[in-house]
């Protein structure tokens, strides 16, 4: 879509980057900064200039397919017997442009197990600073905070909430849970308003806040939307450019694969990096034999529907304001692993009383372990995404426990009085079984899938890529997204995800 300097004058770029997504924008924008180096970011959607987003996609309200720029992926039916949505956005700024907005961070804990795994340099006390430099946001601590950064990060206020997720803090606060005001602080576990990056309702993706006006004149950095990229080109075990789904191809003398969990180690596979098995089923040729596909996990979403009294339930915007954060049973020490989010995600027509909202169910902590495949070799073809979901006790249970806690929350004055029934699961389902049963028939993806190409030390079997995004055993390749998150986080994973990449691109370019 933007003019094509670099091939034009015949110049190879220094780096290639394959989509322009969370992370994709975030390393053409820092990487770009150093005008010797030459950067080209290839976009499979549309890249619309900074300010010319159609109101589908920059309205926050709007979400996943709802945008009209999503990949169209549906999972295996796997456990659960039934195929479900895994949205992806498909658009310069990549999912962050169709997402729920949410704007919190990893936790510690988190990072603690990533470094259990042998990960060095991950710890929340380094990357602390890489949070504070994508940020920039009034409130809060400043230890805590980046006031400057490309990516505007909003608290909400108990008062722009609607009166359904003011009441549900209030049940919440009157069940014992604490009220907090910062999600990104110290003390982010709690019943609070969310955290966000819209501002004035606009969801402000990576493609407005990183590659703004200013960053897309750089004469070192040329941007083309409506480019599929197949595969990566290699000579010998060094990349050298990537083969477009066109037949045409681009030399780089670096390539960094920011397609995501889905579009990154689809790539891979294509490329013939992945388990070689796999490979040679499908007559590609090995480069590298390695477990691509083979832990992605993604986290749960069960929605509990309620139909509310039409008189009492007011304004329905923001859809997503707020939000109880806090751990299950069955968690370990300083994880937070269930999110409870009061939202007007519900159409109205399902409710009897003609109004409705639901308490979204997120479990962020699964141990079902799902793969990504290739149904073939077209670039065309959607991956085999086969989420696993449900597929152990635990994951069951925890989502449970979940339930259990929003009914509780959802049977407490002030939500009480709001609310006219609950109709899904309905007030019958009590029993374990019953629970199970429902959460197994309707259960959805968070649109939180990472690990299908790991990051790890070098003695760790699971790990794709270096603690710098590196692809094992090869040169010239890196994968910088969502798919090197080695495991899942207690947070929605967009901020962690810009975050990372602003983290490889200090340490690795520098
Ligand atoms: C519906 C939904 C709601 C979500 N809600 C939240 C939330 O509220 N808060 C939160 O923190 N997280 C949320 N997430 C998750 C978060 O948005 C993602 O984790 C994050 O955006 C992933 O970033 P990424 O860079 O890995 O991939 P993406 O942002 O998906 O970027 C990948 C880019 O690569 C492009 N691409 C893929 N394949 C190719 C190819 N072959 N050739 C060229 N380009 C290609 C894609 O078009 C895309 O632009 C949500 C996600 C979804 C889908």
């Amino acid at each position: 879509m933007s003019s094509s300097s670099t091939e034009e004058a015949g110049t190879r770029p220094d780096v290639l980057i394959v989509g322009g997504g969370s992370a994709g924008a975030v390393l053409a924008a820092r990487l770009s900064e150093d005008p010797q180096r030459r950067v080209l970011l290839l976009e499979a959607g549309p890249a619309y200039p900074p300010d010319g987003y159609p109101d589908k996609v920059a309205d926050s309200d709007v979400v996943g397919g709802f945008t009209g720029h999503d990949w169209g992926y549906m999972t295996e039916p796997g456990v659960i017997g039934r195929p479900v949505a895994a949205f992806r956005g498909k658009v310069l700024g990549g999912s962050s442009a169709v997402n729920g907005g949410a704007a919190v961070r990893a936790l510690p804990a988190d990072f603690a197990r990533w470094a259990e795994r042998g990960l060095r340099g991950w710890a929340f006390d380094e990357v602390l600073r890489d949070y504070r430099t994508l940020e920039n946001t009034p409130g809060g601590e400043d230890h805590w905070h980046g006031r400057s950064g490309p990516q505007p990060v909003r608290q909400l206020s108990y008062e722009d909430l609607t009166p359904v997720q003011q009441a549900f803090i209030d049940a919440a606060a009157a069940n014992g849970i604490v009220k907090t005001s910062d999600l990104n602080g110290p003390s982010p576990a709690g019943a609070a308003a969310f955290t966000k990056n819209v501002v004035d309702g606009i969801r402000v993706n990576t493609g407005m806040a990183y590659l703004d006006s200013a960053v897309r004149r750089r004469p070192n950095l040329e941007i083309r939307g409506d480019v599929l990229v197949d595969r990566v080109v290699f000579s010998g075990s060094r990349a050298t450019g990537v083969a477009l789904a066109d037949g045409t191809t681009v030399q780089a003398a670096e390539v960094v694969l920011s397609a995501g969990t889905y579009g990154s180690a689809a790539i891979l596979l294509r490329s013939g990096v992945g388990p070689s098995g796999d490979l040679q089923a499908l007559e590609i040729p090995v480069v590298a034999d390695l477990p691509v596909g083979r832990h992605l996990v993604d986290q749960l979403f069960y929605y509990i529907a309620y139909a509310a009294r039409p008189d009492l339930i007011g304004a329905v915007t923001p859809a997503v304001g707020s939000i109880v954060w806090t751990a299950s049973s069955h968690t370990e020490p300083g994880e937070l692993d269930l999110h409870l989010i009061a939202q007007h995600t519900f159409d109205p027509s399902q409710s009897p009383t003609g109004a409705g909202f639901v308490i979204a169910v997120g479990m962020m902590h699964p141990s079902s372990i799902g793969s990504l495949t290739l149904a073939g070799r077209d670039p065309d073809l959607a991956p085999r995404i086969d989420l696993n979901m449900l597929a152990t006790a635990e994951d069951r249970a925890r989502l449970i426990e979940g339930i259990r806690l929003a009914r509780r929350i959802a049977a407490t004055s002030p939500l009480a009085e709001i609310i006219d029934s609950e109709l899904s699961p309905g007030a019958t389902a009590t029993s374990e079984a019953d629970l199970e049963a429902a959460v197994s028939a309707t259960i959805e993806s968070y649109g939180h899938p990472i690990a299908s190409a790991p990051m790890g030390a070098d003695d760790d079997s699971r790990a794709v890529v270096d603690r710098l995004g590196n692809v094992r055993g090869l040169t010239g390749l890196r994968v910088v997204d969502a798919s090197i998150l080695p495991d899942p986080i207690s947070a929605a994973p967009n901020l962690t995800v810009i975050m990372a990449a602003e983290h490889i691109a200090r340490l690795a370019y520098q």
